[in-house]
């Protein structure tokens, strides 16, 4: 039996799932999910489940960062009665971990001492991700000396994409030097949806084509084309398409110059180890729903009659219909389904419905009881009958996607 731990460090929480498995051939079996969100609007909430240990939103005020967050999960995984299976940290012997950037890496990576310098290079690229995924790595290397530390990235999946999306038209000397090009994220849960829909829909991957829209903190598209990437709405970095919690999305690059004066200049705690321009800094940290609502949950926007929230939930609509409109051009319009996952898109019935009923035109058309019965569960059809395309929501899992990726590969 081997047992993988998988830690996924969003932008506004740390997700930990505990896996068993005993042979490359089998899916890997969750034995605990654990969960701290809201690190973008305290206080944290603690959220745990194995056997019959419960624990829903308990509110934990010390803990403020990913870090923190992974540190209290960890204990609190260790003293669980109902996980004896790791009351010896030698038991944990994979460690999955999600990061975000991962450059030119095509695909998983064992994490040694020339991998983690490498992403430490890139951390400036994804500043609200890496770093925090590279503290909790070295936190593994310390607290669990036995385990194989292994890095799953959200651009891999995006790979694919082919050189007319990739390619910004820029000076192509500086592009190639400066490693400047679309990555493409959330590529691990894309990799989830994708399998998963396949599954439900009894297709072949290769034979897929989605609309998927992975709505969390950070939010985007993806055009998925016989089961690979061919357009993802994020860029270089995760600033760039949909709007997120602290985030713009896209803007014209010549506003930030039009905000600050110092757009170019340091941001507060920015060191010459991880440098962030204030242009970074506002764009990523000072913008997006916190900016216009003065809150970063999206549950609270999409019910509230301020005029502010009304605004953000009608900005968001806005640019998600638009990639939609964009990526069923790109597919031809032969697609499968329009898919929401991630943590808006699973559970905002009340955004869903206002994004179908744009894309009405399309042939997309909600059963409004299915919408507002979603329930716990990997994939439901929530579109009418008379629908011409299906419209699904999938309770997205990048844990699971790392854990399974892992065992079936040689790496165990
Ligand atoms: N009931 C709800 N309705 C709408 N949005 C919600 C609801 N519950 C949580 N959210 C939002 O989901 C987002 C978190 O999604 P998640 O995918 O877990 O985030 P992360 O990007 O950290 O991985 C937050 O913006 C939160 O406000
Ligand atoms: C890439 C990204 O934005 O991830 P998250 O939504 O988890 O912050
Ligand atoms: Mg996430």
């Amino acid at each position: 039996m081997t047992i993988i731990l998988s830690v996924n460090a969003g932008s506004s929480s740390v997700k930990v799932s505990v896996y068993e498995t005993s042979s490359p051939a089998s899916p890997p079996t969750q034995l605990a999910e654990a969960s701290i969100s809201g690190l973008t609007a305290p206080p944290a909430a603690f959220t745990y489940a194995a056997g019959s240990t419960n624990t829903k939103n308990e509110q934990v005020p010390h803990v403020d960062s990913q870090e923190s967050a992974f540190d209290h999960i960890l204990d609190r995984l260790q003293s669980s009665e109902s996980l004896p299976q790791v009351s010896d940290k030698q038991k944990i012997t994979h460690v999955c971990h999600r990061v975000v950037h991962g450059g030119d890496y095509p695909e998983a990576h064992v994490i040694d001492d020339t991998t983690f310098h490498h992403l430490q290079d890139l951390t400036e690229l994804a500043p609200l991700h890496n770093a925090s995924a590279l503290a909790i790595v070295k936190a593994c290397v310390k607290l669990l000396p036995k385990a194989k530390n292994i890095a799953y990235f959200d651009s891999s999946f995006h790979a694919s994409m082919p050189d007319a999306v990739k390619t910004y038209p820029i000076d192509p000397q500086v592009a190639k030097t400066n490693k400047l090009r679309k990555y493409g994220f959330h590529g691990i849960s894309y990799s989830f949806i994708t399998r998963s829909v396949a599954d439900f829909l009894g297709k072949n991957i290769d034979a897929t084509n989605l609309i998927a829209l992975h709505l969390g903190s950070g939010a985007s598209a993806c055009a998925v084309k016989g089961g690979k990437s061919v357009d993802n709405s994020m860029g270089l970095t995760p600033l760039a398409g949909l709007p997120g919690a602290t985030r713009s999305g896209d803007v014209d690059p010549s506003l930030i110059f039009h905000f600050t004066h110092d757009a170019g200049k340091p941001a507060p705690g920015s060191s010459q180890k991880m440098h962030i321009s204030q242009a970074e800094q506002i764009l990523n940290k000072e913008s997006g729903w916190k900016a216009l609502t003065g809150t970063t949950d999206f549950g609270h926007i999409s019910s509230s009659s301020d005029p502010q929230c009304r605004l953000a939930f009608d900005i968001f609509t806005d640019r998600i219909a638009s990639h939609i409109g964009s990526y069923f051009v790109k597919l031809d319009g032969k697609i499968d389904a329009l898919v929401f996952a991630g943590g808006i898109g699973e559970k905002a019935d009340a955004l869903r419905s206002r994004v179908v009923e744009k894309c009405r035109c399309l042939g997309f058309d909600l059963d409004q009881q299915k919408n507002e019965g979603v329930v716990e569960n990997t994939v439901q059809d929530i579109g009418s009958q008379g629908a011409r395309h299906r419209t699904l929501v999938c309770q997205t899992d990048e844990q699971f996607e790392m854990a399974r990726q892992c065992a079936a590969s040689q790496t165990l």
